[in-house]
């Protein structure tokens, strides 16, 4: 028995991942919470012939608590998405304290729960998680994900596009490394597992660089002020629980990178910190998943001399936007 929880169910992400969540068999119980709409939606996923038993929850009557009661994993796509022209950083004001608020209900009722990070700006609404976790004595970082793999899968699309073959897409991997927003999302393309053409180099890598690190400004100007990536979020929402719930299930080998406190694998986490050269607490890996979380953060790998410098270049902003949500939550230091 699996109860999955949705927060923020009746959004541009929340109603499709919902969907998705639906039809999982590995799911039996589906709550979705939302400050509003969720009854609706509920009840509309409800028809859907699989076996997840579907309810919504709004905050009136302690909904938050009962949505949460019992959860095994908890995604978080409450919040504001950006507009033409804001960074991501700019959702911080609305969005924190959003996350703080949800947080404290998962400390307080589902404390074992796998928490999944979708909001935004992920690189601070991580930590704020964590900060809360401990603040509430819960605090454990083999179970916190801020969810990255949409940007693993844009590249896996990016890339299928030079090669020439849409039908690659689904098995193109690239590992995408670091944070979240722009310069610090790292992709390791010279780990494809489909190698680049090598006259891939100078200007069009750049070109193909930029487009993975800000494939969601392309998403936010074609809506054009409707909101961003929802549908191919809730894609890779999806795609990334499924890969944690068979691991829970006991699968093994199933390596994903997603963004974690370092702390989660101590050895695996400072072998990080050293490839890097800073002692960040969080970065996203390649992590090796397990029925308690995380299980091993995996070396970046073999790099090269371009890909060190884009890591070079996405630790400023990340250490900006990991002290800008850590200390939004005034925790005891462990
Ligand atoms: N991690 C990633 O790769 C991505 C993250 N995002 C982020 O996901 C977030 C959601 O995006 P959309 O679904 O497009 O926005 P949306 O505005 O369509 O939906 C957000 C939902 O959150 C709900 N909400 C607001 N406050 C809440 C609260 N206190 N409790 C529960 N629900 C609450 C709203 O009622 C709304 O239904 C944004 O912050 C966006 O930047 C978006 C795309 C990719
Ligand atoms: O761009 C945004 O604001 C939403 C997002 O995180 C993405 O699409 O990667």
């Amino acid at each position: 028995m699996v109860k999955a929880v949705v927060l923020g169910a009746a959004g541009g992400i929340g109603q499709p991942l919902s969907l998705l969540l639906k039809t999982n068999p590995l799911i039996s119980e589906l709550s979705l919470y939302d400050i509003v709409n969720t009854p609706g939606v509920a009840a509309d996923l409800s028809h859907i012939a699989t076996p997840a038993k579907v309810q919504g929850f709004l905050p009136a009557d302690d909904g938050l608590k009962k949505a949460l009661t019992g959860a095994d994993i908890v995604v978080i796509p409450a919040g504001v998405p950006r507009k033409p022209g804001m960074t991501r950083d700019d959702l911080f004001k609305i969005n924190a304290g959003i996350v703080r608020d949800l947080a404290t209900g998962i400390a307080t009722t589902a404390p074992k729960a796998f928490v999944l990070v979708i909001s935004n700006p992920v690189n601070s609404t991580v930590p704020i998680v964590a900060e809360v976790f401990k603040k509430n004595g819960v605090f454990d970082p083999k179970r916190i994900f801020g969810v990255t793999t949409l940007d693993v899968v844009r590249a896996s699309t990016f890339v299928s596009e030079i090669l020439g073959d849409l039908s690659l897409a689904p098995s193109i991997k690239v590992p995408v490394v670091g944070g979240h927003s722009g310069v610090t999302i790292v992709p390791l393309l010279s780990q494809s597992s489909h190698p680049l053409p090598t006259s891939l180099k100078g200007d069009a890598l750049d070109k193909l660089v930029n487009r993975i690190q800000f494939g969601g400004d392309e998403v936010v100007k074609a809506k054009d002020g409707a909101g961003s990536a929802t549908l191919s979020m809730a894609y890779a929402g999806a795609e990334f629980a499924e890969k944690l719930l068979r691991a829970a299930k006991g699968e093994k080998g199933i390596v994903a990178p997603t963004y974690v406190h370092l702390s989660a694998d101590k050895a695996g986490g400072d072998a990080i910190k050293k490839e890097i050269g800073k002692d960040l607490d969080y970065f996203s890996a390649p992590v090796e998943l397990g029925p308690e979380g995380v299980v091993k953060i995996n070396s970046l790998g073999k790099i090269n001399e371009y890909e060190q410098k884009l890591i070079q270049a996405a630790l400023p902003d990340l250490a900006t936007n990991i002290e800008k949500g850590a200390s939004f939550i005034d925790a005891p230091k462990l």
